[in-house]
C-alpha cells in the first residue's frame, strides 16, 4: 500500500516511458499534476514536449532555475515490479522518473510556501538523445525566463540513500555519438573474390578503434569509445554489402574530443582505402561537459554538512554525459548526483532505485531552495 503521492507520481510516470521529443504522454500528465496546483503565483509555457514553469517569489533579488529531464530510453524492461512500462521496449532506465517526481514534489512545497526568490523549473525532453537542452535554452521562452543560477541532480544507483555525491568543476565528461557506415559489394558466400565484404571490414575497423584510447590520448586524460552495436548482413551464406558500426565517446576534455574524431576519420579512411568500400561517419548528438561552478558548489557542500537527511561525498568525475551541461556553459549552477542504491546500474532493463530517496530528496531541495533563495 502507497500512501505517498510522489511515489505514486513516480510510478505513473514509469508505466509510460517515451523516447526523446515524443513524450506526449508524459508532457500531459506533468501539466495535469502542475494545474491541479495553486495557481496565484505561477505561470506555465510548453516547449515542444517540455515545460517551463515560473513560481513568483516573495521578495525577489534572483532567479533560480531547476532541472529535470522526461524522456526513457529504448529498453526492454526486466524488473520485477507491478507498475511496469506500459510502452514495449521502451523503460525509464535512467531515472528520468525519478527526476519529474522529485521535481513536481518540490514545485508543490514552494508553491505553498513560497521562498523570496523566483523559482523557474524546467522539464526537459530529449536527454538521452537528441538533445532537448541546447535547443531549449536558446529558445525565446527559455531566454525570456532565463535564470541567475540553475542545477539538476541525477540519480546515482551505486550510491546509499542519503548520498549526495558532487564535486567542484567537471563532473561529467564530454560526449558524441558515433554512426559509422560501410558500403561495399554483396554476393554468392562461396565467390569472396567477386565481393567487397562490410563484415570483415566492419570487424577490422571496431579492432583498431581500440587502439585510439590506447595509443593516441594522453593516460592522464581519460577518454572512451565504446562500440555498443554492429549490424551488417543478411543471412549466413550472403556476403554482406552493408555494415553499420554504432558507438559513442566520452574525454573529459573538448580538446582530447578534437583529437579522437581525427584518428576515427584516419581509421575509417585506411579501412576505405584498405578494403576498397564507401564509408560515412556521422557524429549524432553531441553533449558539452557537466562543470560545475565551484562557488556555488562549495557552498552547496556546506550546505549538505549541516543537513540532517543528507551524507555528503565527493565524488570523482564520470564518464557519464548530460546536456545539461549545456545549460551550465551559460549559467553558473551545478549537477549532483542522488544516491538510490540499486544493485543494477543506469541503462540496466533492472535498474531498482530504491523510492526512500524521493522523498528524501523533496526535503533536501526545499531546504536547500530556503537557505539559498531567501538570501541576496
Ligand atoms: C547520465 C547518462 O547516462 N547520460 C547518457 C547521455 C547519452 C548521450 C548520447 N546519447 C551518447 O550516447 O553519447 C549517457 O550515455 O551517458
Amino acid at each position: 500500500m502507497i500512501d505517498n503521492l510522489f511515489v505514486r507520481i513516480r510510478r505513473d510516470l514509469h508505466k509510460i516511458p517515451e523516447l526523446g521529443f515524443q513524450e506526449v504522454k508524459t508532457q500531459k500528465y506533468l501539466l495535469e499534476y502542475i494545474a491541479s496546483l495553486d495557481q496565484t503565483r505561477m505561470e506555465v509555457k510548453t516547449w515542444r514536449t517540455g515545460i517551463i514553469l515560473r513560481i513568483k517569489g516573495l521578495n525577489p533579488s534572483k532567479t533560480i532555475g531547476y532541472r529535470a529531464d522526461i524522456d526513457g530510453l529504448p529498453i526492454d524492461e526486466e524488473t520485477d515490479y507491478p507498475f511496469q512500462s506500459t510502452h514495449k521496449g521502451n523503460m525509464h532506465a535512467c531515472g528520468h522518473d525519478f527526476h519529474m517526481a522529485i521535481a513536481l514534489g518540490v514545485i508543490t512545497n514552494i508553491v505553498n510556501h513560497p521562498i523570496n526568490d523566483d523559482m523557474v523549473f524546467i522539464f526537459q525532453p530529449a536527454e538521452e538523445g537528441p538533445g532537448g537542452a541546447k535547443p531549449l535554452l536558446e529558445s525565446a521562452e527559455f531566454q525570456q525566463w532565463k535564470p541567475d543560477m540553475i542545477f539538476a541532480l541525477h540519480i546515482a544507483p551505486e550510491y546509499p540513500v542519503g548520498t549526495i555525491a558532487v564535486k567542484e568543476g567537471l563532473l561529467f565528461a564530454n560526449t558524441s555519438e558515433l554512426f559509422i557506415d560501410l558500403k561495399g559489394k554483396g554476393g554468392h558466400a562461396a565467390y569472396p573474390h567477386q565481393t567487397i565484404d562490410m563484415v570483415v571490414a566492419a570487424c577490422s575497423l571496431v579492432n583498431q578503434l581500440q587502439t585510439i584510447v590506447s595509443r593516441n590520448i594522453d593516460p592522464l586524460d581519460s577518454a572512451v569509445v565504446t562500440v555498443g552495436k554492429i549490424t551488417g548482413g543478411t543471412v549466413q551464406n550472403i556476403i554482406a554489402e552493408n555494415a553499420r558500426i554504432e558507438g559513442t565517446i566520452r574525454t573529459l576534455s573538448p580538446t582530447s574530443m578534437n583529437r579522437v574524431k581525427q584518428r576515427i576519420e584516419a581509421l575509417v579512411q585506411g579501412v576505405e582505402v584498405g578494403y576498397e568500400c564507401q564509408t560515412t561517419i556521422d557524429y549524432g548528438s553531441n553533449y558539452y561537459q557537466v562543470y560545475n561552478d565551484e562557488v556555488l558548489t562549495a557552498d552547496l557542500m556546506q550546505f549538505t554538512e549541516g543537513h540532517n537527511e543528507a551524507n555528503l561525498f565527493i565524488c570523482k568525475e564520470a564518464m557519464t554525459g548530460e546536456d545539461f551541461g549545456y545549460m551550465l556553459r551559460e549559467i553558473p549552477g551545478f549537477m549532483f548526483w542522488l544516491g538510490v542504491n540499486s544493485p543494477f546500474g543506469l541503462h540496466h532493463a533492472r535498474l531498482k532505485p530504491d523510492e526512500g530517496a524521493i522523498n528524501l530528496a523533496i526535503n533536501y531541495i526545499v531546504d536547500y531552495l530556503n537557505y539559498k533563495g531567501n538570501r541576496a
